[in-house]
């Protein structure tokens, strides 16, 4: 069999993330460089297999933006090659785009006119779309986000969860096998925060793989359930949520009234990394039994309430793997 060639590489071997027939995206070497030189991604092979909640995520400035522009067919690669439902972009990006809606920096919306009239306008343009239909369509698509009763009002009356979820709203008219949505909770109020998640979920659900970039950790852990992290352009790593927080090691937490004395006792017992508050310490999970540590710290007289290992966060793999904290102001 022939050696894939440099300038066509396979797109779905990336590290066996996915198997090939699943991957709705996958890159290889994918990379983008400003003029002026900023290198923006550098040799991304990402890939996000049908059907998942896929959250892409990084501080400000790690390449989200241009990758997911790359990705649309808005911006030219530098090098390497990307597929975006088993077809080469930019290519066929004309192909490929009636089956992806996307919300990208904010919808454009009229705010004089009606919820409701700015999707008709939005179906009006697209040529595909039936206008003897366009009322059900436009209403189905309203319901789904939950503006059927707002729908009437002015977009400029909306609250800007509101607005977000109309853009969704707009990206929904016409069934979709792919969503991308950048920052889709960016600027919003916790019950916008909440609004967007829930009707992710929704959408996952109904079998719409959804590809999202985020900063936030806890979004991603709450809504995803495949992940990618970035940092300064480059892919950290990739795969299940669940096995990347597993992939690092939780933290040992003792709770105890008497948290000066169960420190003193850990460090004795060879224990890293205390951290000690008033009620509880946390440390290193120490390479040996943990009875045999729970047991120095009664024989010790200290009063233990709680022992045990935290599950490991999102947060904890990527400090663990960039040897940095997550910085979430960029
Ligand atoms: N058009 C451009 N010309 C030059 N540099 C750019 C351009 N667009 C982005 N960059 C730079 O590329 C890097 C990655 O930016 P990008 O917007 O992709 O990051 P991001 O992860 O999406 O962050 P944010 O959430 O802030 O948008 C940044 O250093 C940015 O300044």
């Amino acid at each position: 069999m022939e050696e894939p060639s440099a300038a066509e590489p396979d797109p779905v071997d990336s590290g066996g993330a996915a198997p090939a027939e699943d991957a709705v995206i996958a890159t290889r070497a994918l990379t983008k460089r400003f003029r002026g030189g900023q290198l923006a991604v550098d040799g991304l092979d990402l890939t996000v297999p049908a059907g998942s909640v896929f959250g892409f995520l990084g501080p400000n400035g790690s390449g989200k933006t241009t990758t997911i522009r790359m990705l649309m067919g808005l911006i030219e690669p530098t090098s390497g090659t990307a597929r975006v439902l088993g077809q080469p972009i930019p290519r066929a990006t004309r192909a490929v785009l009636p089956h992806v809606g996307a919300l990208i920096e904010g919808p454009a919306l009229y705010g004089f006119l009606s919820g409701r009239d700015n999707l008709i306008r939005y179906d009006a343009a697209d040529p595909t779309a039936d206008p003897r239909t366009r009322r059900t369509r436009v209403g189905a698509a309203l319901d789904r986000v939950g503006l059927g009763a707002a729908a009437g009002k002015k977009a400029k009356a909306y609250s800007l969860g509101m607005k977000q979820r109309l853009g969704l709203a707009a990206a929904l008219l016409q069934p979709r096998r792919l969503l991308v949505l950048d920052e889709p909770t960016n600027g919003l109020d916790p019950q916008g925060m909440r609004e967007i998640r829930s009707l992710v979920r929704g959408l996952a659900s109904d079998g719409t793989t959804v590809f999202l970039s985020s900063h936030l950790l806890d979004e991603i852990e709450q809504v995803c359930t495949h992940a990618a992290v970035m940092a300064q352009g480059r892919l950290i790593t990739q795969g299940a949520v669940a096995d990347l927080a597993a992939g690092a090691r939780g933290r040992l937490v003792v709770t105890t009234p008497d948290a000066g004395d169960a420190a003193r006792v850990l460090k004795e017992q060879g224990v890293a990394d205390l951290v000690v508050t008033e009620r509880d310490v946390t440390a290193e999970v120490p390479d040996r039994e943990l009875a045999d540590l729970n047991a120095a710290l009664v024989t010790a007289g200290v009063r233990v309430r709680g022992f045990g290992v935290e599950r490991a966060s999102l947060e904890d793999a990527f400090v663990a793997l960039t040897g940095e904290g997550f910085d979430v102001a960029g």
